[in-house]
């Protein structure tokens, strides 16, 4: 299946979601992730702040507990700047203030940004779907394909509310970046054995 077809399909999937369906998926994905044994050798943790409007998993629940309970993790967050199909980045904390940009993505409005990408241990990635092989839909502007480059060291993970998809994602290219690990609400997927 075509990455265009498989948008369509997962983001009207998304939105038939009740409100019940969604936030159970969420609890499910958030305690799978904050019990992951990987966490404990992570510093730097990259994340999203959900679009509510487009269903997307909310780690917020997970956020806090880390705020609360794992303060040897310091997490990111970005901004998106469409002129360029790039993202910057923040160190995200308690007192970080938020707005939303034109697309409903809560960003930080912080000055400083945090520039030593290749220090990132894992990065999370809200996805509208995956493969079995690792690839990943997103929104399809490729913002996360030109981070995701240049952070190199970063454990890639996937943020899924549905599992994989049966077929692969036939139109793969030169920039995708493969996911390491996907966590969805049933299961913990690992892609990172054998490494390509
Ligand atoms: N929570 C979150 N943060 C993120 C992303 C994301 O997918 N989710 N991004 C991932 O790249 C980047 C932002 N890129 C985005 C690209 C498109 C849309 C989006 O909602 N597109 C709508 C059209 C919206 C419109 O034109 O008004 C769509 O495709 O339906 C959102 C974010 C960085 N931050
Ligand atoms: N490093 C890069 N340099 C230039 N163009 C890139 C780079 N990475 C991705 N792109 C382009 O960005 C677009 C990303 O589209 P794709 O369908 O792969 O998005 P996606 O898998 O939904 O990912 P994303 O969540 O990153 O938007 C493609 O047109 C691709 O050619």
């Amino acid at each position: 299946m075509l990455k265009r077809e498989i948008r369509e399909f997962y983001k009207k999937k998304r939105q038939k979601l009740s409100e019940l369906e969604w936030l159970t998926k969420n609890r499910a994905i958030t305690d799978r992730l904050f019990h992951w044994n990987l966490l404990e050798k992570v510093s730097y943790l990259h994340l999203f702040l959900p679009i509510t409007r487009q269903k997307e998993p909310d780690l917020w629940s997970f956020i806090y507990q880390v705020w609360e309970e794992k303060p040897h993790i310091t997490l990111l967050v970005s901004r998106t700047h469409p002129e360029t199909n790039s993202l910057s980045h923040y160190i995200f904390t308690e007192d970080t203030e938020i707005h939303e940009n034109r697309w409903g993505v809560p960003e930080p409005l912080s000055t400083e940004t945090f520039e030593k990408l290749s220090e990132i241990d894992m990065v999370l990635i809200p996805l509208l779907a995956f493969d079995t092989q690792g690839y990943r839909v997103g929104y399809g502007k490729g913002f996360y394909d030109r981070f995701l480059s240049e952070c190199p060291k970063a454990l890639k993970v996937g943020i899924s509310l549905f599992e994989a998809l049966q077929e692969p994602i036939s139109d793969t290219n030169e920039y995708d970046v493969k996911l390491d690990f996907c966590i969805t609400p049933l299961q913990l997927y690992d892609f990172s054995f054998p490494k390509s």
